[in-house]
């Protein structure tokens, strides 16, 4: 059995993220998501839904077989439990993957780190594409 671990904050899920996964949970025969956590996004505007609830929007998908919050300490100490056998990165989380990959070997994990360059087109692929749109309309019909 081969485990993939996913990460990401996962607001407003929309089709980039469905395919993300889906390509992750191709990697191997399990997919594990760790949902980040409020506190631990400081390199993007905080997310509009509270992590409990995106982690329950995560744990329902087809694709993922099971989603648990990170930590909001330490970015390793979920791997303990999870023991995971890839871990995927998507084509904008900004991990360097060789240094990442050093970091996990120093530690003790064998799990090896790969990077899904591809990414979907559609017209909300992002979260903050959604935010935009919604800030967009709602502020024009004020203005
Ligand atoms: C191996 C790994 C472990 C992670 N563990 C945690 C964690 O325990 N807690 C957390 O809040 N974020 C953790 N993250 C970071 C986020 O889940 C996410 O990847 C990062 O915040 C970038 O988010 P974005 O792709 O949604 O912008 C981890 C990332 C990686 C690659
Ligand atoms: N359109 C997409 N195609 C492929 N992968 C995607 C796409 N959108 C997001 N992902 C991947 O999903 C994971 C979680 O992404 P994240 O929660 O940051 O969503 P996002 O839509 O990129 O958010 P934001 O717009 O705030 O950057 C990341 O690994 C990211 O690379």
């Amino acid at each position: 059995m081969k485990r993939v671990l996913a990460t990401g904050t996962f607001d407003l899920l929309h089709p980039g993220h469905v395919f993300f996964l889906s390509s992750a949970r191709a990697l191997g025969d399990e997919l594990y998501v760790l949902v980040a956590r409020d506190s631990m996004i400081r390199h993007k505007a905080k997310p509009i839904v509270p992590e409990d609830q995106r982690l329950n929007v995560i744990s329902a998908l087809r694709v993922v077989d099971k989603a648990l919050l990170g930590s909001e300490k330490d970015i390793f100490e979920p791997l303990y439990e999870i023991e995971p056998d890839i871990i995927v990165l998507g084509h904008d989380q900004t991990f360097d993957i060789d240094e990442l990959q050093k970091s996990l070997k120093e530690k003790g994990f064998q799990a090896k780190v790969t990077r899904i360059d591809e990414s979907l087109k559609c017209p909300l692929y992002s979260s903050g594409r959604i935010v935009n749109k919604i800030l967009e309309r709602y502020c024009q019909d004020k203005a």
